[in-house]
This record gives structure tokens, C-alpha cells and sequence, in this order.
């Protein structure tokens, strides 16, 4: 058990909850988050990783509670987040920004400049370093987030909808560096995309209206598709038997 959500309750209006006493644990790899729009997984993405306070609740990494700004810094640097805009910041060259991002999360400048190198190497922008973050494609842009998360030594990596907008070949390229990062680093990656997901992914967790109808190993999760869906579309439909609709 790695990072965990803890009886949270959480509504942007008052008297209306998005997310109403949910505990959810999240396991080592990679666990693909399914739902509905509005189901509340940017939501709950967002209480993880700190940047919404729960109303109530608490999250957790490995038993450390971000409840000080001590605890908060440290588990900030453990738990990296991609939000589904990744922007360029005006003016900087790619090394720069990752490097940016790493001070931001309290590296010295020193530490954050010698570690974005080898976070850009990691995730293919290597030989871009030069570029400023305007001169990048779509993918490109979301493979400089994650390196933003690398370079301070994330363990875990939130992602919301990190494929979205994204042609066929991006979405490989994408993909496949996950596989290729899970090695070492957790993913906890919200998306819509349900094709190619046992490739990718160990586990499923589906969210519809505040509440978990299903979590577990992709497997358990294929197995519950109707005897009669098409062999290429398990997933879907596996997914559309959980899942009540748009909220
Ligand atoms: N900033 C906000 N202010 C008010 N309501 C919001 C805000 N952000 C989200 N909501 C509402 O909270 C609910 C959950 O939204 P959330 O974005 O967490 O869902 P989601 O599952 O990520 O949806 P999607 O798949 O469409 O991105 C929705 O009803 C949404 O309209």
C-alpha cells in the first residue's frame, strides 16, 4: 500500500459533495483511473496531491500525513503531479524549467540544475534541452511535465487525462515511456481511454459519482466483461458495466 486517501469529503459548493468519506488505496505500479466526466478524478488527483484541501480526511504516503509544512514539502517532493495542462513557462529553456520546477519543491539550484539533464534524458527530450517550452508539440509537452516530477525524485506520479488531445503515435510514445519509467516510479494516471490498458497498467480503480465501484489487478477487471464482448474491446466493456453515467 503506497499512497492512500482517507475518508475524504470534498465539494466545490456548499451542501454538495464531489467525493463523500472516500477511502482508496493506491498500490506500487501503475493503476489506471476510469470514470465518468464529473466523477470527481481530477478531484481526487487534486486531494492527493495536495493542492485541494478535503473538507474533511486526510492522504498519506507510506504512513507520512502532510499535515505541517514540514510533512507537507516532504511528501510534495515524493508525490509529483501532472496536471491536463502542462504550461511552458515564458522565457525558459527546457533544462531551465525542469530545473525550476525541482527549486520549487525546495532543491537547491545547484541540485535542480545537475538533476533536469538526466530528467529530460529520461523521458526523451534530452537533445531539446536548448528549446524553450512554446517550441513543443503536444506529447513533448507532457513528457516535460513528468521530467518536472522526476528531477525532485518523485515515487509517485499523479496524471490527469495525460493522453488526452494526443494522436495515435504520441499516445504510443507515451505509453510506452510509462512502461518504461514504472521500473522505478508509481503512476496513478486518470484517463478515458480504456484501449490498451492491460498493456500498460497493473490496476483499475473506477471512480462514478464519489464512490469506487470496482478496484483491483486489470485481470479481475477484464474478467468481469460480458462473456459476448468483442475480444479487442474488453475494457469498454468491462468499464460500461460499472459505470451509471455522466453525473
Ligand atoms: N473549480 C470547480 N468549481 C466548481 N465545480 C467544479 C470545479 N471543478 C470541478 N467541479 C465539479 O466537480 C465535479 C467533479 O469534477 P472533476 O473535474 O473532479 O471530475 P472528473 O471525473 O475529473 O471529470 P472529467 O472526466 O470530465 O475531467 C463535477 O461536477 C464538476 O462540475
Amino acid at each position: 500500500m503506497i499512497l492512500e486517501v482517507s475518508r475524504c469529503t470534498f465539494g466545490y459548493r456548499r451542501g454538495v459533495h464531489v467525493l463523500d468519506n472516500l477511502s482508496l488505496a493506491f498500490e506500487r505500479g501503475c493503476t489506471v483511473l476510469l470514470g465518468p466526466n464529473g466523477a470527481g478524478k481530477s478531484t481526487l488527483l487534486g486531494i492527493a496531491a495536495t493542492a485541494i484541501n478535503p473538507v474533511s480526511g486526510q492522504v498519506s504516503l507510506h504512513g507520512l500525513i502532510p499535515d505541517s509544512a514540514k510533512s507537507r514539502k516532504k511528501y510534495r517532493r515524493r508525490v509529483g503531479w501532472l496536471p491536463q495542462q502542462v504550461r511552458p513557462v515564458a522565457g525558459l529553456k527546457l533544462r531551465e524549467q525542469v530545473a525550476y520546477a525541482g527549486w520549487l519543491k525546495g532543491m537547491s539550484r545547484r541540485a535542480a540544475w545537475d538533476a533536469a539533464a538526466p530528467a529530460l534524458d529520461r523521458v526523451g527530450l534530452g537533445g531539446l534541452g536548448e528549446r524553450t517550452g512554446r517550441q513543443l508539440s503536444g506529447g513533448q509537452l507532457r513528457r516535460l511535465g513528468i521530467a518536472q516530477t522526476l528531477v525532485h525524485g518523485a515515487r509517485v506520479v499523479l496524471m490527469d487525462e495525460p493522453t488526452a488531445g494526443l494522436d495515435p503515435h504520441q499516445r504510443g510514445v507515451f505509453r510506452d515511456l510509462i512502461g518504461e519509467l514504472a521500473q522505478t516510479t508509481s503512476f496513478v494516471v486518470s484517463t478515458h481511454q480504456t484501449e490498451d490498458l492491460a498493456e500498460i497498467f497493473d490496476a483499475v480503480v473506477i471512480l462514478d459519482q464519489g464512490v469506487v465501484p470496482f478496484q483491483g489487478p486489470v485481470s479481475a477487471f477484464l474478467a468481469t466483461a460480458p462473456a459476448n464482448a468483442a475480444p479487442g474491446r474488453l475494457a469498454e466493456a468491462a468499464y460500461a458495466g460499472y459505470v451509471r453515467g455522466e453525473v
